[in-house]
């Protein structure tokens, strides 16, 4: 069962489950998180896609079968059935790191009204007879109100598996999950002794599709939802399948019993430059991933924070290798993915991907200017409205101020902000960033 049916997870989980060698005792029951329309597209075309495998040089279709069911996040009765059936083994996620609805401190936010809402609601559970009736609107109240069920029927022990660009993703999900089922103590209970976590890193470039894309598409395939990826892909995975899992490593998934270096590469290197480009790149006037790393500026930034980043990651994870291949991927001009969309929520995505970095750097002793950099990028962005800054008075107001700016990286970290050195390396960095700018107008 997967929760957060979009592009990503057909272009990956799903990919890697239809190559696996026993595909065949394989189905996924899918969930998006609020789209109706995906799920009814889907379910009008038996839930088969095609995948588009989309390299430089040309495209390569296939079509994925293992989609059993595609329904609307807020179709409770099925979620509640699926989860609670002893067949259903797994259940991944791709929710986006806000479907998680943890804070700064990793902990279930509960100041966030949603949350508040589910645990009310949930903590009624008891007085409803028909618990699809239980109002719970966030992906973490809804599993936990399947995970209800599923204690209830007496089913079997169950893998929850993120696969979200977050660090230590099955931990965190475990946190959100433990904190949201404390509404029903018997369930919490039985979580923490029926359901394991585990944690992944996943890789594969998977951007959304645009309208008049989509039209190209269904008049050349039939299909009106396609998915289109690079054909670089690569899952790690740690944790335990008590109930069992596809043959995942026949297709090429590794598993490891510690994720946590390889999971850093990854969110530092790709996705932290990713979080770079959306900033600097569309303050050049960049649409793309692909445009933005042809531009000398852009890419000096990013071998700049690469350079900063590979010092706090292990030699042997092939890290010369794997930055040219970054860079052969960013390159890809035939995967449109748009700046705009990577720069959603960045705030937190710095906070993930780019200060533990920069706070790395200081404690070694070194200024950490290419970090600086990504930060001055990021609050220039801001300042022109082209990336959210998170800060209310700076998102919304007339004026930006360098206490605005000031605020902003305290959000992103305390230790930083403090930090004198770091605090006036972003505002040198900020001053360049906008000489550059102002000298290409
Ligand atoms: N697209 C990629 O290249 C890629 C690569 C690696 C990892 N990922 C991970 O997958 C996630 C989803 O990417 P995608 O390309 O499938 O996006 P998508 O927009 O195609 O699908 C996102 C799904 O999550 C649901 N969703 C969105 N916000 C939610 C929320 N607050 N609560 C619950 N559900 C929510 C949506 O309804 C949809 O079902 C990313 O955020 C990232 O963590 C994506
Ligand atoms: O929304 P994000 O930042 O988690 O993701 C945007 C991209 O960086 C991301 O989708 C990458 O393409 C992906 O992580 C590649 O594996």
């Amino acid at each position: 069962m997967h929760l957060g049916l979009g592009a990503f997870s057909r272009s990956h989980l799903a990919w890697y489950t239809a190559r696996a060698l026993d595909a065949r005792d394989w189905g996924i029951s899918a969930y998006t998180g609020r789209s109706r329309e995906l799920a009814e597209v889907l379910t009008t075309q038996d839930g088969l896609y095609t995948l588009i495998e989309r390299s430089a040089e040309g495209d390569r279709a296939s079509i994925i079968e293992n989609v059993v069911e595609a329904h609307v996040g807020g179709d409770l009765a099925s979620l509640i059935a699926d989860i609670s059936a002893d067949e259903t083994v797994i259940i991944s996620l791709t929710i986006t790191e806000a479907g998680y609805r943890v804070g700064v401190d990793g902990l279930l936010d509960s100041t966030d009204s949603h949350v508040r809402a589910d645990l009310a609601a949930l903590s009624n559970i008891e007085a409803e007879p028909n618990p699809s009736a239980i109002a719970v609107s966030t992906a973490i109240g809804r599993l936990v109100l399947g995970l209800d069920a599923r204690r209830r029927a007496c089913s079997g022990p169950i893998t929850v598996m993120s696969c979200d660009n977050l660090p230590n993703n099955g931990s965190l999900l475990r946190e959100a999950l433990l904190g949201m089922a404390e509404a029903i103590p018997d369930t919490a209970a039985w979580c923490k002794q029926m359901v394991s976590f585990a944690s992944t890193s996943v890789d594969r470039i998977t951007p959304s599709i645009s309208p008049e894309e989509q039209e190209e598409l269904a008049a050349t395939y039939g299909d009106r939802a396609p998915v289109i990826a690079e054909p670089f892909s690569d899952w790690i995975i740690e944790g335990e399948f008590p109930a069992g899992r596809p043959a995942w490593e026949s297709a090429g998934a590794r598993f490891t019993d510690d994720l946590e270096p390889w999971e850093s590469r990854k969110l530092w290197l790709l996705n932290g430059a990713h979080t770079l480009l959306a900033s600097l790149g569309q303050l050049r006037g960049h649409r793309t991933v692909a445009e933005a790393i042809t531009d000398p500026v852009c890419l000096h930034a990013v071998n700049s924070f690469w350079d900063e980043a590979e010092r706090h990651l292990p030699a042997t994870l092939g890290l010369t290798e794997y930055r040219s291949a970054l860079h052969e991927r960013f390159a890809n001009a035939r995967i449109e993915h748009q700046l705009s969309q990577i720069a959603i929520d960045t705030p937190t995505k710095l906070r993930l991907r780019v200060m533990p970095v920069a706070v790395r750097e200081r404690e070694s002793g070194r200024e950490a200017d290419a970090c600086a950099t990504v930060i001055a990028s990021w609050l220039a962005a801001g300042e022109q409205r082209l990336v959210p800054l998170g800060i209310e008075a700076a998102d919304t107001g007339t004026a930006f101020s360098w206490d605005h700016a000031v605020l902003a990286v305290e959000s992103l970290s305390t230790k930083l902000a403090a930090d004198g050195a770091f605090l006036s390396a972003v505002r040198d960095e900020l001053d360049r960033v906008r000489h550059i700018l102002s000298a290409a107008r």
